[in-house]
């Protein structure tokens, strides 16, 4: 079997720096992904893999930090041996292959953290997988030492899902119609509210799963709706990265051409961030 040999790294400072400079809006992932990841990665002996389950609406950043986390746990990020992406409706699209998505996870985990212990795996759309494919992966996930002589204790598994994205804005609407400031909102306020939303929501990939009942999701991650400003940000971000001068003009006309919701206050973006890169094109 050949040896591979990742860079396999994780400097807190430098994602810390990164997730505050890149991570628009999102102060609960920041922290939460922060300290989840500098904890595990200082635990010598963990006990079961690191399971992180991320939730909000489109656009607000769930793909974007799963990226930022490969590559600061492998060099090459996604493009690396040891960083697994699955998207539901394209590695798992029909309902009659169940059976046969539950084997061919088992072997493709099996054999990647054969390779590397420390595999990464992203499964993006959970809110689009068919209930039960999940659950294929439990005993990876699970407190065991070994199973079949592998130990899955060092491996990462990173869920993104919309599903919970109805409940997280409530909460933030709530915060925002009682005047108070979006970085009171904290952890206790919606992780209960959504491990339960999710394990009784059919449409979320994890519905009834036991990965939830036998608490084996180590955070639920949430990612609020994003406001205008961080839109403004969004655009300051491509403007920058595609080597521009930011040009405010341009910033407002962009972010005026998102549409915002609830209908009276338009306080969030519908498409979050998304369609930003494509609308300044046009610019
Ligand atoms: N909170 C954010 N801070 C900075 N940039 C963001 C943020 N959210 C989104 N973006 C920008 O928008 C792009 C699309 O966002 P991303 O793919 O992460 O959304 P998502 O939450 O995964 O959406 P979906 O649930 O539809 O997959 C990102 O590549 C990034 O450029």
């Amino acid at each position: 079997m050949s040896i591979f040999l990742s860079v396999l790294r994780l400097a807190p400072a430098a994602l810390k720096l990164e997730l505050e400079e890149k991570l628009f809006g999102q102060h609960l992932a920041t922290e939460v992904i922060l300290k989840a990841l500098t904890g595990f990665k200082n635990n010598k002996n963990p006990k079961k893999p690191l399971t992180l389950s991320l939730h909000g609406w489109a656009g607000t950043g769930k793909n974007f930090v799963s990226q930022i986390v490969a590559e600061n746990l492998h060099s090459k990020g996604l493009k690396s041996n040891f960083v697994h992406l699955f998207v539901s409706t394209l590695h798992f699209p029909h309902e009659q292959h169940i059976k046969l998505y539950q084997d061919q996870l088992q072997g493709w985990i099996r054999g990647n953290v054969s390779a590397c212990a420390s595999s990464v795996f992203i499964f993006d759309e959970m809110d689009k997988l068919h209930p039960g494919v999940i659950d294929a992966i439990k005993p990876f996930l699970d407190y065991y030492e070994q199973v079949d002589g592998v130990s899955y204790r060092k491996a990462i598994f990173m869920f993104l899902s919309n599903a919970g994205g109805d409940l997280i804005t409530k909460t933030a609407l709530d915060f925002w119609r009682a005047g108070r400031k979006r970085e009171d909102i904290q952890l206790k306020d919606l992780e209960p509210v959504l491990s339960v939303g999710v394990f009784n929501n059919k449409h979320s990939g994890l519905w009834r799963s036991g990965l939830i009942d036998r608490n084996l999701i180590d955070y639920f991650i949430p990612f609020l709706p994003l406001e205008y400003k961080h839109v403004k940000m969004c655009v300051r971000a491509e403007m920058r990265a595609r080597g521009s001068a930011v040009d405010e003009d341009i910033v407002t006309r962009v972010a005026e051409e998102m549409t915002f919701f609830p209908k009276g206050e338009k306080i969030y973006s519908d498409k979050g961030c998304k369609t930003v890169q494509s609308r300044l094109d046009f610019h």
